[in-house]
């Protein structure tokens, strides 16, 4: 069985657990249901920023430990003084080590869109993200059937929360767009084998419909693959251990977009 296949099978058994320890009445509770989603389409778009969204990632199953013990709040506040566009914050527990207290940290101290990154199966899940304070959601199309995801999307689009859906080639994104997407992710990570490979975008670029969102998600190591993504017309780019590898995430992403800002001055100084 492959990572992927692994994960989600442990991760229905997870859903069924904690629909017995926090039913849908106890979630439904939250204030979060009363407040608006923050889109992450828009932020994206915005001129004023970068179009990154940083990733809080403790531990991933083809790096192991990267930041354990990361501060969330400082992580969190630092990603966006620094110029992101919005945070993606990983809820798994097993695989990645994120917990949905994590999200909540975020939240409380960020007015900006949140990413909840989890592997979303089913319903529950997608209540689950709106009560913790999440604006969108991510649907890998390598872990649904393609009417599932699209129920899933159209579920979650009810919440008023945006959909990512994450694909790695152009018959997965075929499958799966549909009207509830509006953010459409390229995992240059293939999740069976963890090769990341940029060139996945650079791929299926062309054949993401005009009026969706692109992003280039994994493996951005530097300033310089970023702007040729954006060149290549992608909006937003995911970006995670860059930036966790560091005992100061904040200030890895700060560098990093003081260098791309750079590379971007020199590009629009050349044309004049
Ligand atoms: O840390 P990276 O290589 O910058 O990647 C970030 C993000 O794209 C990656 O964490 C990711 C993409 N799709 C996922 C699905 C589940 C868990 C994690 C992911």
């Amino acid at each position: 069985m492959n990572i992927l296949d692994e994960i989600i099978a442990n991760k229905y058994k997870e859903v069924a657990e904690r629909k017995e320890l926090y039913p849908v009445k106890l979630l439904e509770k939250s204030l979060y249901f009363e407040t608006p989603c923050i889109s992450l389409e828009r932020y994206l778009l915005r001129p004023d920023k970068t179009g990154i969204i940083a990733e809080i990632k403790r531990k991933s199953p083809s790096k192991g430990d990267i930041n354990p013990y990361v501060s969330v709040e400082r992580t969190s506040i630092g990603y966006m003084q620094a110029g992101a566009s919005a945070l993606s914050v990983l809820t798994d527990g097993p695989y990645f080590g994120g917990k949905n207290e994590d999200l909540l940290t975020a939240r409380k101290y960020n007015y900006c869109p949140i990413l909840r990154k989890d592997f979303t199966v089913d319903e529950y899940q997608i209540v689950e993200a709106k009560s913790i304070g999440a604006d969108a959601i991510l649907l890998i199309a390598a872990a649904l059937e393609p009417a599932r995801l699209k129920e899933l999307a159209a579920f979650a689009r009810s919440f008023g929360l945006e959909v990512l859906l994450e694909v790695r080639d152009k018959e997965e994104l075929a499958a799966t767009l549909s009207e509830d997407v509006n953010v459409v992710g390229v995992n240059n990570r293939n999740l069976k084998d963890f090769i990341t490979d940029v060139n996945a975008s650079y791929e299926i670029a062309r054949h993401i419909p005009a009026g969706f969102t692109k992003i280039s998600e994994s493996g951005i190591s530097n300033p310089k693959t970023m702007v040729e993504l954006r060149e290549a017309g992608f909006n937003g780019f995911l970006i995670g251990e860059t930036f966790m590898h560091n005992s100061r995430p904040e200030q890895a992403a700060a560098n990093f977009i003081r260098e791309y800002k750079q590379l971007l001055d020199k590009k629009t100084a050349s044309l004049v």
